[in-house]
This record gives structure tokens, C-alpha cells and sequence, in this order.
């Protein structure tokens, strides 16, 4: 500034042009960076001034281009700071005279303007570099990764693994240094690997499959087996069961199902508070008759007795059972100790009718002497060998009684 402006400030002030020093302040208060300036002579007295200045009192005032001064209120940004030229006037003889001083002031405002002017300038200098920077990166970016990397995408997306036999591959543009292209090449050898394997397990599949196809023809054919066994088995145990209550020679029930029966009709007859009569059935002079005709003889004798005893009976519910040897037993439920006697007796006459021979019988045929005994299972609190007990006695007493005879128990 001195440079620029000292010179003229030294002339007109050694020659005292005001017009010249005023016209040289209004033009450096032009400056954008002066808020003030002001000359002194050499005693330190005011000469002229422009804008924000120091009086010689220190106060900060302003002075109009007309020269009316205000005062101007400090602050922290609008405090003026100047720098203080000398004025030296050098003469015709090389002679340097110190005529005074110019001041030029300016303002932490102007400052913090230019400054953030300036950094404004940066900024948006510095955001159009990096957008520059940017959009390069961007076409870079997208020309060499974007279109590869959404083309691999695509097509790993496309990639059905049912459908991997369509022989597919893919193949990037360029010269094949890129590591996009090894990718690519690793994509391709993983699908031929693929391949590969859903052909070995699709042949693995379809042989499972034929060997579930099997099993599951074997497994029927083993169910209807288990199926054909289980009843045959079911067959053979009620056969089983069957002979196991049922008397060899004669074919009627034998002693254990007549055992079981009379259990089951007396809980019921006492149950229902109805009557049950057992009769005891014993062919008489059998011993003779098997030493004089013989025993297969004697084992045909048993039979008849057995199937006309079954066939004289009334009811579905009674039954005759060989009770062993050459006795046989009546179980009638429900009925009462004459009806009972009825029953029996009719049986004891059809065995007499059959007029079966025997020749050491006192009768010239086959007879039976029996034993009845009735009563109310719900009255014997279960104690049904007390009604065998009776029937047998009462049998014991028609033997002796003469034989072919029904008795009672008492
Ligand atoms: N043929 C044949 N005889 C049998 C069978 N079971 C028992 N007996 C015979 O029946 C006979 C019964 O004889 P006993 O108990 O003395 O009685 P009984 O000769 O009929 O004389 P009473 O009963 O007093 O009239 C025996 O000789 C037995 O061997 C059989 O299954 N078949």
C-alpha cells in the first residue's frame, strides 16, 4: 500500500493539495479490505480522514466524505486494527523530510468476510472437484464392476437346479485378467460340478425309488402272508381250544369245559337269582359190559350214550359233558328241581330205549343210574361242589337202589 499510495500521499502533503490527498483516501477506501484511513502531520494532528478511523484520543470514529465525524459503536468484529505509514518527502536535493503519517484501518468483520468468503470459495471449489471425482468414479466403477457383477447376478439368479442339464455357461467381455473373469470361470466350473452330481443323484433317485417300489410290493406280499398266518393261527387256537374242552372218544364237551361251564352258570344263575340243577349221569355194570363185549365195544356204547344225552336235551344253555369214565353230567341253568327231574328222567329213558344189549345187566341192555340236585346259587354264597356233592350222593343211592333209576338228592 505504501508503495502504491505513499508516493502521491507525500506529494500533495508536502505541496498541501487537499484534493490530491482526498481524491488518494477515497481511493484507497475503495479498497474492499479498508474500513478507514487517515493522515497526520508531523506533530500528530488529524489532517484528513475517511471511514472507520482512531481519533487522537483513541476513540474509534467515522468520518463522511464530507468530513462530519460520528461516533461508532465498538464491538468485537466492527474494532478497527490499522497500520501507520510515515509520510517522507524527498526533495529536489535528495533530502527526505518526515511531513507526518497515514493510517489505514480496517475490521475483524472484513476480515471474518473474507475469510469466509474464501472458505466458501473452497468448499465449493472442493465439491465440484469431488463430484467430478465422483461421476469418474462412477462411470469407472460401473464400466468395469457394476455391468460385470449385475451380469454374474443375473445369472446365478437365473439358475434353476432342476433344470442344470441346459449346458449354460457365462462368459465376460474382455481380455479374461479381470478377477470378475476368474469368478465367472469359477461360477462355470461349479455348475458342471452341479451337473455332475444331480445326474449321479437323479440315477441314485430313480434306483431308490425302484428299490421302494420293491420293498413296498415285498411288504404286501409279507402283510397277506402275516395276514394268511395270522388266521390259520387263529384257526388252529380255536381248533386248539376246541379240543381242549372237547372229550376225544365221544365228541361232547369233557370235564374241563364242563368245569368251566358250571362256574359260569352258577355266577350267573346267582346273579339273576334263578335256579341251576347238575345231574350225574353213570352207565351201569360197564365193567361187565367191556369184559364180555370188549372195549371198542364198550367205547361205541359210550358214544351213543354221549350223543343221545346231547340230543335229548331242551334247552341251547344246558349241557352234557363226559365227566369221565362212564359218567356224564347235566348242567341245567334255570331250572328248578322239577323240571330238572323231568329233564333227567326223559334222558334215562332215551338211553333205555336205545335197547343197546347187555347181557350181565339185570335190564338184558345198556341203562344209566343218575343223581339230581338242584338249587339257588344265590342262597349257597358260591359253594357249587356242595350241589356236585349232593348229585353224586343221590347217584350213589340209585345204584344201590336197584340201578336205570333217577334219584334225588336229599
Ligand atoms: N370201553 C371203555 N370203557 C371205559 C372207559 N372209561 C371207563 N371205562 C370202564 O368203565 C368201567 C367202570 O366200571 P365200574 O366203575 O366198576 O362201574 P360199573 O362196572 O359200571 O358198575 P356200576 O357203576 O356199579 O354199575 C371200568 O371197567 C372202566 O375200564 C372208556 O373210555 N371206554
Amino acid at each position: 500500500m505504501d508503495m502504491t499510495f505513499g508516493a502521491s500521499l507525500a506529494s500533495s502533503t508536502w505541496r498541501f493539495q487537499g484534493d490530491v490527498q482526498k481524491a488518494t483516501l477515497i481511493g484507497i477506501s475503495n479498497l474492499p479490505v479498508v474500513t478507514g484511513v487517515k493522515i497526520e502531520d508531523a506533530q500528530g494532528r488529524l489532517v484528513l480522514a475517511l471511514g472507520n478511523i482512531y481519533d487522537g484520543d483513541g476513540k474509534q470514529i467515522h468520518v463522511d466524505d464530507n468530513g462530519v465525524r460520528s461516533p461508532v459503536a465498538t464491538g468485537f468484529l466492527n474494532a478497527a486494527t490499522g497500520h501507520r505509514f510515515p509520510i517522507l518527502y524527498r526533495d529536489e536535493h535528495n533530502l527526505i523530510h518526515d511531513i507526518g503519517s497515514w493510517t489505514v484501518y480496517s475490521s475483524r468483520h472484513v476480515v471474518v468476510k473474507k475469510v469466509a468468503y474464501g472458505f466458501t470459495l473452497i468448499l465449493i471449489n472442493s465439491i465440484i472437484k469431488t463430484l467430478v471425482l465422483w461421476f469418474i468414479f462412477l462411470y469407472v466403477f460401473q464400466r468395469w464392476l457394476g455391468t460385470p457383477i449385475t451380469k454374474l447376478s443375473s445369472f446365478v439368479r437365473e439358475q434353476d437346479l432342476n433344470r442344470l442339464d441346459t449346458q449354460q455357461s457365462i462368459a465376460l467381455p474382455g481380455n479374461k485378467q479381470h478377477e470378475l473373469h476368474f469368478l465367472a470361470d469359477a461360477i462355470n466350473a461349479m455348475l458342471a460340478s452341479l451337473r455332475k452330481h444331480m445326474g449321479q443323484n437323479r440315477a441314485l433317485y430313480d434306483e431308490l425309488q425302484q428299490e421302494k417300489e420293491s420293498l413296498r410290493a415285498l411288504n404286501k406280499s409279507l402283510e397277506l402272508r402275516i395276514a394268511e398266518r395270522t388266521h390259520d393261527l387263529a384257526q388252529a387256537n380255536d381248533q386248539l381250544k376246541l379240543l381242549s374242552l372237547t372229550d376225544a372218544l365221544t365228541g361232547i364237551p369233557n370235564r374241563r369245559c364242563f368245569d368251566q361251564n358250571l362256574d359260569q352258570e352258577w355266577r350267573r344263575c346267582a346273579r339273576n337269582g334263578t335256579p341251576l340243577t347238575v345231574a350225574l349221569f353213570d352207565v351201569d355194570w360197564f365193567k361187565n359190559y367191556n369184559d364180555k363185549y370188549g372195549h371198542i365195544a364198550g367205547d361205541e356204547v359210550l358214544r351213543r350214550v354221549a350223543s343221545t344225552l346231547q340230543q335229548t336235551v331242551g334247552r341251547a344253555g344246558d349241557t352234557v359233558a363226559r365227566y369221565g369214565g362212564e359218567e356224564f353230567a347235566l348242567i341245567a341253568p334255570d331250572t328248578d328241581g322239577e323240571s330238572g327231574l323231568g329233564l333227567v328222567h326223559k334222558m334215562r329213558n332215551a338211553i333205555f330205549s336205545l335197547d343197546m344189549p347187555h347181557a350181565l345187566s339185570d335190564f338184558g341192555r345198556i341203562t344209566v343210574s343218575v343223581g339230581v340236585a338242584s338249587c339257588m346259587p344265590s342262597q349257597h354264597n358260591g359253594d357249587l361242589n356242595m350241589l356236585l356233592q349232593a348229585a353224586d350222593a343221590a347217584l350213589y343211592r340209585a345204584k344201590l337202589a336197584g340201578r336205570n333209576q333217577v334219584l334225588v338228592a336229599e
